[in-house]
């Protein structure tokens, strides 16, 4: 599977430019899309999954065009949106059983026998009965994700899977992606929580403001942070100098002072040493010298 985005822009009726002069491939395997609220990544998930138009710029996936092959595009997508609800009546097994049907899933038999084996993938088996609004948060979005499976998609799109849900249950979500993920698919995964994309995505993509300020792997971005975190000890009036002139990760207080991590390319005055970057330093670092760039234009 491939998705090429090429030139892609989406201008809001009110003049709100989401997404400007977007590249991108996209090939099997789990795909992260990450950047901060607002920067673009629900408007290019809608567009991916056929609900809204672009207004420049093509996508085409396995050579498809996403505006004139809509339908053939359909039936290859699974979709779990950020804002999954389901009828609140429903069982489990009669919300899957609906979402089966609106795949175009036909014979009853065929539809049973998909949602029983969907629902024993995703753990909630034990749940069938229930009904679907009384499951836990956690179990919800297991819910969201089998019924964008349901059709056996070849490309799945998820947005913010993992908002709200507590450790144990993320990272049986993250699992359950990357397990579908072996086969010959594309998994979309967009988030703001950086943690989601170091474990689990070979190849990702860092939206800001609309425009791409990366795409390659998650090692390469964090190769291009080596030097730039830095490890410093520092007195109380030290650490509120630091606060005002560098993006502070993170803060432990000690006997004397504080124990701070900081992201920059120098920091000239204090004595620090550098420590081995992680993808959240990566992702800090971006975002901060584009920031720079911005505020010196
Ligand atoms: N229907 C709309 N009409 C006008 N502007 C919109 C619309 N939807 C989104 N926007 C604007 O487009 C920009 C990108 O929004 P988008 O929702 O795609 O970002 P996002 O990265 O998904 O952020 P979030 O995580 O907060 O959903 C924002 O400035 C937003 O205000």
């Amino acid at each position: 599977m491939k998705i090429t985005i090429d030139q892609l822009s989406k201008i809001y009726p009110n003049g709100n430019r989401a997404l400007n002069d977007v590249h991108l491939e996209i090939e099997n395997g789990m795909f992260g899309l990450l950047g901060p609220n607002g920067a673009g990544k629900s408007s290019l998930m809608r567009i991916l999954v056929t609900l809204m138009k672009p207004s420049h710029g093509k996508v085409t996936v396995n050579g498809y065009d996403l505006v004139k092959n809509r339908k053939e595009i359909r039936k290859m997508l699974g979709y779990l949106p950020q804002d999954f609800r389901f009828f609140s009546q429903l069982t489990t097994h009669e919300f899957l059983d609906y979402a089966a049907r609106l795949a175009g899933m036909k014979s009853g038999r065929e539809r049973a026998s998909a949602v029983d084996k969907m629902l024993e993938e995703v753990g909630l088996f034990e749940a069938r009965d229930r009904q679907a609004n009384r499951l836990s948060g956690g179990m919800k979005r297991r819910l969201g994700i089998a019924q964008a499976l349901i059709n056996s998609p070849k490309i799945i799109i998820v947005d913010e899977p993992t908002t709200g849900l507590d450790p144990e249950e993320r990272i049986r979500f993250r699992n359950l992606l990357s397990t579908i993920s072996t086969n010959d698919v594309i998994i979309i995964l967009s988030t703001h929580i950086v943690g989601d994309i170091s474990s689990t995505c070979k190849n990702m993509a860092l939206l800001n403001r609309g425009e791409l300020a990366y795409s390659g792997s998650p090692d390469d971005l964090v190769e291009q942070c080596v030097g730039k975190v830095w490890l410093i000890h520092a007195t109380e009036s030290e650490y509120q100098e630091i606060n005002e002139k560098y993006p502070v990760i993170s803060n432990v207080p000690t006997s004397d002072g504080w124990e701070i991590q900081v992201v920059a390319d120098e920091i000239n005055g204090y004595s620090g040493q550098n420590i081995d970057p992680n993808l959240e330093h990566a992702y800090v670092y971006f975002m901060e010298s584009q920031l720079n760039q911005w505020t010196a234009i």
